[in-house]
C-alpha cells in the first residue's frame, strides 16, 4: 500500500502499521520476543551502534506493554549492546477506544503499574516515556498529561512530535523540559526556538522520511538556529542539538546507522562531521548519556569501532558498503565484535 501510494495513517486505518505489528506481538511469548530482539541487536552491533534506545508501544493494553518492557529489561546482559528502554504505551489508539480512554488507561494503569514494578527493583533499563503526539492519535493536552505522569515517576520524555502534521506538539514538549523529541518533519519556526531554548534534543530520522516520502525536518534551521543568534550578538545563542535515529520498527527496517548518517548528508543536508555528531555524543545526550558516552575522551566509556578505510567518512560515503570496512567494535573498552 505505501508503495502505491498510500499514508502512513491510511496504512494504520486498514488494518495495517502499528495495529497489525500490535496483534502479533500480543500472540508472541516473552521468549521469542527476546530472541527476536536480542538478533536485531546484534545486527546493529555489526553496523557499530552500541548503545540503544528501544520502545514499548505495540501492546498498547498493559499486560502486553509490560512484556515488552519486561523484554527489554532482560536483553541487557544477554547482548554486549546497552539499552535505554522507553515505555510507548501512547503509539496508537487501539481499535474500539478513543483518545480519552486510552489516556486513563496509560495514566491510571499503565504508569502506576510501571512505579509498582520499578519499586520493586523490575524494568531497571527503562528510563523514559514516549507519546505518537499527531493529529487523529494523541493531541497536545493529552500528550501533556501522559509525559507529566511518566515524569512523576521519574521517566524523561522522549517523544513523537510533528511528524506528520503540524499540531504544536514541540512547543508542550519545551514546555515541559522534554529531554527530546523525534520526527519533526512539520516543526515550525516557533518550534525551533523553543527547542532551542529548552535544549531538547531533536532525533531526526532520515529512513522513515525517506520511506514515508515525507518531506525531511529542517535540519540546517535547526542547527543554524545558534549561528544566526550569535550572529546577532544574543546572550543566548544555542542551535537546536541535532541527533540521528535508525528508528528501526516495522515500518522502517533499517537497523544500520551508517545508512542513516548517508541519508541524513543527502537528504537533511548535515555535512560528514555534523552527522558524525549527531549519530554519536548528540544521540548520547539524548539519553542523558552526553557526558559519559559518544565520544572518545578521559573519563567517557570507550565505546567505539575500527574502520578499515583510508578516511573515517567512508562509514557516510559508502551506500550500503559499511560491514565490509567495520573491522571491530568497542564497547566499555571491549572488543564485542570483530569481522
Ligand atoms: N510514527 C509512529 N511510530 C513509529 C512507527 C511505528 C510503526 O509503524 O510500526 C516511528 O517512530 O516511526
Amino acid at each position: 500500500m505505501k508503495l502505491a501510494g498510500a499514508t502512513y495513517m491510511e496504512v494504520q486505518a486498514a488494518g495495517g502499521g502499528i495495529i497489525f505489528t500490535t496483534s502479533h506481538t500480543k500472540e508472541a511469548s516473552e521468549d521469542q520476543l527476546l530472541e527476536d530482539f536480542v538478533n536485531l541487536s546484534e545486527q546493529m552491533l555489526r553496523c557499530g551502534t552500541t548503545t540503544l534506545e528501544a520502545k514499548s508501544g505495540y501492546g498498547l493494553e498493559t499486560e502486553t506493554e509490560l512484556k515488552m518492557l519486561r523484554v527489554l529489561d532482560r536483553a541487557s546482559g544477554k547482548t554486549p549492546l546497552e539499552i535505554c528502554a522507553t515505555f510507548c504505551g501512547a503509539h496508537a489508539v487501539p481499535r474500539g477506544a478513543n483518545e480519552e480512554d486510552q489516556t486513563k488507561l496509560i495514566v491510571q494503569e499503565m504508569i502506576p503499574k510501571i512505579r509498582e514494578e520499578k519499586n520493586k527493583g523490575k524494568l531497571q533499563n527503562l528510563e523514559n516515556i514516549d507519546v505518537f503526539c499527531e493529529k487523529g492519535v494523541f493531541g497536545v493536552e493529552s500528550t501533556r498529561e501522559i509525559l507529566k505522569s511518566g515524569q512523576s515517576i521519574g521517566l524523561y520524555p522522549n517523544f513523537h512530535a510533528e511528524e506528520l502534521n503540524y499540531i504544536g506538539g514541540v512547543e508542550m514538549g519545551a514546555e515541559i523540559r522534554a529531554r527530546a523529541m523525534s520526527h519533526l518533519e512539520e516543526i515550525s519556526d516557533a518550534g525551533i526556538e523553543k527547542m532551542a531554548e529548552a535544549g531538547s534534543v531533536a532525533v531526526l530520522l532520515p529512513s522513515t522520511a525517506f520511506i514515508l516520502r515525507l518531506k525531511p525536518p529542517p535540519a540546517r534551521k535547526m542547527i543554524e538556529k545558534g549561528i544566526e543568534q550569535y550572529d546577532k550578538k544574543s546572550i543566548f545563542f544555542s542551535g537546536v542539538i541535532v541527533a540521528l535515529g535508525s528508528d528501526f520498527n516495522p515500518n522502517a527496517f533499517c537497523l544500520a546507522m551508517p545508512m542513516i548518517m548517508h541519508f541524513a548528508c543527502v537528504t537533511m543536508h548535515l555535512s560528514m562531521p555534523e552527522a558524525l555528531v549527531a549519530a554519536t555524543i548528540n544521540s548520547a545526550h539524548s539519553l542523558g548519556r552526553g557526558r559519559t558516552h559518544g565520544a572518545i575522551a578521559v573519563h567517557r566509556q570507550a565505546d567505539f569501532v575500527l574502520l578499515e578505510a583510508n578516511s573515517w567518512e567512508h562509514i557516510i560515503y559508502r551506500i550500503a558498503g559499511h560491514e565490509a570496512i567495520i573491522s571491530k567494535v568497542f564497547k566499555k573498552g571491549e572488543l564485542v565484535y570483530s569481522k
